[in-house]
């Protein structure tokens, strides 16, 4: 049967500025399936991520069957429309663990052959480009929001302009710090960068080179900073990557990469090659939000994820089921996602 399916459109308070462009409101659909229970999916998104907001609609209103195959939800490599995808495989697992009368997070780990599920997930600080003034701020805001970790979007900027970013960043507050290139830099750019970015003890730079370098990125590791792949896991997959040898770090985008279930058969293929995942949101509403959160406390031991988005949009779906504090978010109890707080959201 097909789901219901509802659009909505969300601001950012301050757009998200990378080296691939800003990030300024972000267009989705609330999807609902009623079986075995009532359950609410979320699908945003993102042109270059993902499909285009019609392909997702369009998806969504007519669902492949390939989606009920649940042992397979990474397939052979990217789905073709991986937020409607998501969109639907959430509506379906959420009504799946409301029925089984347990978070999602208890699904997830069932699912991956995880442990239980953690109560709480640690969060980085996402910090735009901007000034170095600009970035000093943001990062003093984070620490003193209780956040261990910040995550600085470098990449825009000259190189020497972001390690000046970083430094100051790195004098001025305790917070480890990871950095994320979004595949803006040459070979020789990224060699420098990880060379210096080393030498400041700074965690791990992420997708230094574009996303079909993937021995590039392999040729980066081993150097005294990890190598972490996001885009290149969205292009590539997860066979492609280990195959590759092309990271110490794996982000798992639950929207980019076709659901939760996907994220999570990601995380165990990760986990069993010694490849760490953090999990993070494409900036999604609160329900994906949520859902990223399940995932990630399904994770044993998780590092800081990119969760902490919520603060970015102007306006949301509902309640924030899993708010920030203290440099970590609060896992939704349950059933299934969101509990029954967003009951009723699909009727009129
Ligand atoms: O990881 C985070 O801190 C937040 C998520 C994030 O940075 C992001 C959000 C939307 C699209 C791409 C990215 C990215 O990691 O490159
Ligand atoms: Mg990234």
């Amino acid at each position: 049967m097909s789901p219901t399916v509802r659009p909505f459109a969300l601001d950012l308070s301050t757009p998200l500025s990378t080296a691939d462009g800003e990030i300024t409101e972000r267009r989705g659909f609330l999807v609902g399936v009623d079986d075995p229970a009532r359950g609410l999916g979320e699908a945003t998104p993102l042109p270059g991520w993902t499909e285009s907001f019609d392909a997702c609609e369009a998806a969504l209103r007519n669902p492949p069957a390939a989606w009920d195959r649940v042992d397979d939800a990474l397939g052979d490599g990217r789905p073709a429309t991986p937020a409607a995808r998501h969109g639907y495989r959430l509506a379906v697992l959420d009504a799946a663990a409301r029925d089984e009368e347990r978070p999602l997070s208890a699904h997830l780990a069932d699912r991956g052959g995880f442990e239980a599920p953690a109560d709480t997930v640690p969060v980085n600080a996402t910090v735009g480009d901007g000034s170095v003034e600009d970035t000093v701020a943001a990062a003093q805001r984070a620490a003193e929001a209780g956040f261990d970790t910040a995550k600085l979007k470098v990449g825009a900027r000259s190189l020497s302009t972001d390690i000046d970013r970083v430094r100051a960043v790195l004098d001025a507050v305790d917070l480890a710090v990871r950095v994320d290139a979004n595949g803006a830099w040459d070979r020789e750019t990224a060699s420098e960068a990880v060379e210096a970015f080393a030498s400041f003890g700074v965690e791990y730079v992420e997708q230094p080179l574009p996303a079909g370098a993937l021995s590039g990125l392999a040729a980066l590791r081993g150097r005294g900073v990890g190598i972490a792949a996001d885009e290149s896991l969205g292009e590539h997959g997860v066979g492609a990557l280990l195959a590759a040898d092309g990271a110490d770090v794996a982000e798992l985008k639950p929207m980019a990469l076709g659901g939760p279930d996907a994220a999570i058969d990601a995380a165990r293929r990760l986990l069993d090659t010694g490849v760490d995942p953090v999990v993070t949101t494409t900036i999604d509403g609160a329900v994906a939000r949520a859902a990223a959160v399940h995932v990630a406390a399904a994770v044993p031991d998780v590092r800081a994820c990119g969760l902490s988005t919520g603060d970015m949009l102007v306006t949301d779906l509902g309640p924030d089921p899993s708010p920030t504090v203290d440099g970590a978010v609060r896992v939704p109890e349950g059933p299934g996602n969101v509990g029954s707080s967003f009951d009723g959201c699909l009727r009129d």
